[in-house]
């Protein structure tokens, strides 16, 4: 049987060359529309690719997505190493890049437990806390600075888990987390470091020209160490002194304390807890700079969404999450965003661990396969001028259409087993953020030095992994007919957050 397997076709994909073996069939930017104009060039949604001997599958279909890394779950969910992060930097405490198996399941069923549908009113109000003093106080000092502002936001919400006090402003730990992490993200392209594809250079001697990608990694790894440490030693040490405020941490070790390995659960605890504030927050944070985007260059589209907010809401309050169900237009919005500028274009990558056979090709053990979420969410059949921010196309007689491929629940978060548990908690962020910047403040072009506003056209960073809008500049000015200053009173400040 396995022999009759292995003698059908691999599905259609660039030709092999015998000595670079494809080395450049793997683009270093823009793979998803690279992949998408590809599957269009060989006719085929699937595309099998072999690049220095490493097999790859591409994915450019939704339902061809769930087939293999939802129905077939059990052996697509594994992750190759990644040269850099997980070789070189070594950083194998964090399940997102941990291979399938125990290891990765019993720290993912704790992060698990932590945001379920339990914690998460609680989650959701702690973020409400965060986003008026952490973003919407500093906004009104800051007008200029929203996206640096929302970054150490959201990396403060991130931190929350620890149970750790957090500065407004230039936390030294906000501080690290964001420059460790922004790092990360670079070293993990392929594109940056030539190690990426072709890991035999990792074993080059220290003091040859090109090593210097050894130095980064040491640095990387320091800082990681410090992150991973920090915050939970804080929250132990609080947790003696009985001032430890709820958090994930306490939660946990409170859980696990009568279990006989206790100790083992511990360092589980704690690696999943700088897995929390950690990996991530990069995401999140691109899909807020997507939509500050899409606002500055669609003001008539922000414009509808704040006169839903004033309907909703009116103007002698804030925001809270009890009023998120009440809002089609903005609901659209978001979901606009998120197909426009997919944050995570390839997904993740995902690893077989079983030789299989689909649609009548073979597909190896050890196959690497990328879902093309781009494709998928820039199909022209199911959204036509994919290219353009129409939040209009999510709705139908001012609700919110139930027949439409929906970007918040299908592919933006991934797949299957490895499917983004921090969604949970992500979506609502993205709606109390983008709901309370909206109606607080009017999100118009910056000035230039002669007064006249800068025209921005959105243009997204051609990375690898995640795809962030290139800077632009805005600003953010109180909006009129309302108190800003007196809304946001209780929460100016310079008291932790
Ligand atoms: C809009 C924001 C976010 C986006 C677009 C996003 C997207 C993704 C994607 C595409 C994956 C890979 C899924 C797969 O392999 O099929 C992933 C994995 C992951 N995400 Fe998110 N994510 C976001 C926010 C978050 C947040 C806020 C958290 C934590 C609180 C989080 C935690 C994780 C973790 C831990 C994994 C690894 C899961 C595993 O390997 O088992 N994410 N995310």
């Amino acid at each position: 049987n396995q022999q009759k397997r292995r003698l059908l076709p691999l599905p259609p994909g660039p030709r092999r060359w015998p000595i670079v073996k494809n080395t450049f069939a793997v683009p270093l930017t823009n793979a998803h529309v690279h992949y998408q104009e590809l599957g269009k060039k060989f006719g085929s949604k699937i595309l099998f690719l072999e690049a220095l001997g490493r097999p790859m599958l591409i994915v450019n279909d939704l339902d061809m997505a769930r087939d293999l890394l939802e129905k077939r779950s059990a052996f697509y969910s594994s992750r190759p190493s990644m040269t850099m992060i997980t070789d070189i930097v070594k950083i194998r405490e964090w399940f997102s890049f941990m291979p399938y198996g125990d290891y990765w399941r019993v720290h993912r069923r704790m992060f698990q437990q932590h945001f379920s549908e339990k914690h998460l009113p609680y989650i959701e109000e702690r973020a409400v806390g965060l986003i008026r003093k952490g973003l919407l106080a500093n906004l009104l000092e800051f007008p200029d600075g929203v996206t640096e502002i929302i970054r150490k936001c959201v990396y403060s919400i991130r931190l929350e888990p620890m149970g750790y006090p957090i500065q407004r402003q230039n936390d030294p730990l906000v501080n690290l987390a964001e420059e460790t992490f922004g790092v990360m993200s670079i070293i993990a392209s392929p594109g940056k470091y030539f190690v990426n594809i072709v890991p035999a250079l990792q074993h080059i001697p220290d003091w040859m020209p090109g090593a210097g990608f050894k130095e980064v990694a040491k640095e990387v790894r320091r800082n990681v160490d410090k992150l991973i440490a920090e915050p939970f030693e804080a929250t132990m040490q609080m947790m003696t002194d009985g001032t430890a405020p709820p958090c994930f941490v306490t939660e946990t070790l409170e859980r696990l304390k009568s279990n006989k390995d206790y100790e083992v659960q511990a360092v589980y605890a704690k690696q999943t807890a700088a897995m929390i504030f950690g990996a991530v927050s990069e995401t999140t944070v691109t899909g807020l700079k997507s939509f500050i985007l899409a606002m500055l260059t669609h003001p008539d589209a922000m414009r509808k969404a704040q006169q839903e907010l004033d309907d909703v809401i009116g103007t002698d309050r804030l925001v809270d999450s009890s009023d998120i169900p009440h809002l089609p237009y903005l609901s659209a919005i978001i979901k606009e965003t998120l197909r426009w500028n997919p944050i995570t274009p390839m997904c993740a990558p995902h690893q077989t661990t079983e030789e299989d056979v689909y649609m009548g090709y073979y597909i190896p053990k050890g196959c690497i396969v990328f879902a093309n979420t781009y494709a998928i969410l820039h199909d022209e059949e199911v959204f036509p001028g994919p290219e353009e921010f129409q939040p209009e196309r999510f709705l139908k007689d001012g609700k919110i259409r139930d027949d439409i491929l929906d970007p918040e629940f299908v592919a933006t978060f991934g797949f299957g087993r490895r499917i983004c548990p921090g969604a949970r908690i992500a979506r609502p962020l993205l709606y109390l953020v983008a709901a309370s910047l909206l109606h607080l403040f009017d999100i118009v072009p910056a000035l230039d030095r002669d007064g006249n506003p800068i025209k921005v056209i959105p243009q997204f960073k051609q990375a690898a992994i995640i795809s962030e809008p290139l800077p632009f500049q805005c600003k953010m000015i109180p909006r009129k007919g309302r108190d800003v200053e007196g809304l946001l009173k209780g929460y100016i400040g310079t008291d932790p957050i």
